[in-house]
């Protein structure tokens, strides 16, 4: 579904990706993982076409997204790690300003079956400001999927929320991969990587360092002589500056 081919990227002098080639298939949940500051939001936002980048090129189900227009945007949800709400509107209100930006209409039923399976249904009338984090982090991943897109790109969704929110966040996204979307998901729990995705991308050094099974990965880690305090999925995220 969606193929990079060669993505570099540079801010300035500083070279943050170099020479990054993946292929993701359709209906799987794909985490991309890595230290801090590797280039997982670069990347993200470079397939989520809101990034140019330095080279290299993004297919999506074989077409450059160089040359698709508009209709590839109705296509992608995008989540971004910051969160994208109007503080001081209304819960109704962000959606009904977000569901404008769509092309196509977006069906009263659509939102309020999204609303409902976030849980926000109650929170209709209330200012974004006065919700807790694990509410607006659930609005801003509402807002991004209403108009119902094919791929699915998470970049932290689920950062500084409590376990209770978090574990309604991965029942939702478990929902959505069902439903057979594809789903990037970026993210430094590992207990959520492990829990939701079926292929693991190491990103490092500007570079994929692994491309696999989620249930490989351990010992993909052990084969390649990663020092692990012991055999946990944990142990091998919390060391991915030595891959
Ligand atoms: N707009 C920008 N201008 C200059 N440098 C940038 C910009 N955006 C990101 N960077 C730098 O690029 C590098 C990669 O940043 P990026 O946010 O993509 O990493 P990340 O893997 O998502 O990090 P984290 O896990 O901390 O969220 C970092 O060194 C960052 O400081």
């Amino acid at each position: 579904m969606i193929e990079l081919r060669n993505i570099k990227k540079k801010y300035k002098q500083k070279e943050v990706l170099n020479g990054v080639s993946l292929n993701i298939s359709s209906g799987v949940i794909v985490g991309l993982v890595g230290p801090n500051g590797a280039g997982k939001s670069t990347l993200m936002k470079i397939i989520a076409n809101i990034l140019k980048p330095s080279s290299g090129e993004v297919f999506f189900h074989g077409q450059s997204v160089k040359e698709i227009k508009k209709g590839f945007y109705e296509k992608i949800g995008y989540v971004p790690q910051d969160l994208a709400l109007y503080h001081t509107l209304s819960v109704a209100d962000n959606i009904a300003f977000w569901s404008t930006l769509s092309a196509t209409k977006i069906s009263d039923d659509k939102i309020n079956e999204i609303i409902t399976t976030v849980g926000l249904a109650e929170m209709l009338p209330v200012k974004v400001e006065q919700l807790s984090g694990g509410m607006k982090r659930k609005l801003n991943i509402a807002v991004a999927l209403m108009h119902n897109p094919e791929l699915i790109i998470m970049d932290e969704p689920t950062v500084g929320i409590d376990i209770q929110s978090k574990l309604e966040i991965i029942t939702f996204i478990q929902k959505l991969k069902n439903e057979g979307k594809t789903i990037i998901y970026s993210s430094h729990d590992a207990y959520e990587v492990e829990k939701l995705c079926d292929e693991i991308v190491i990103l490092n050094g500007g570079q994929i360092k692994y491309h696999g099974l989620q249930k490989e990965l351990v010992n993909a880690a052990r084969e390649k002589g990663h020092l692990m305090d012991d055999d946990s999925f944990t142990a091998v995220l919390s060391k991915l500056g030595q891959w």
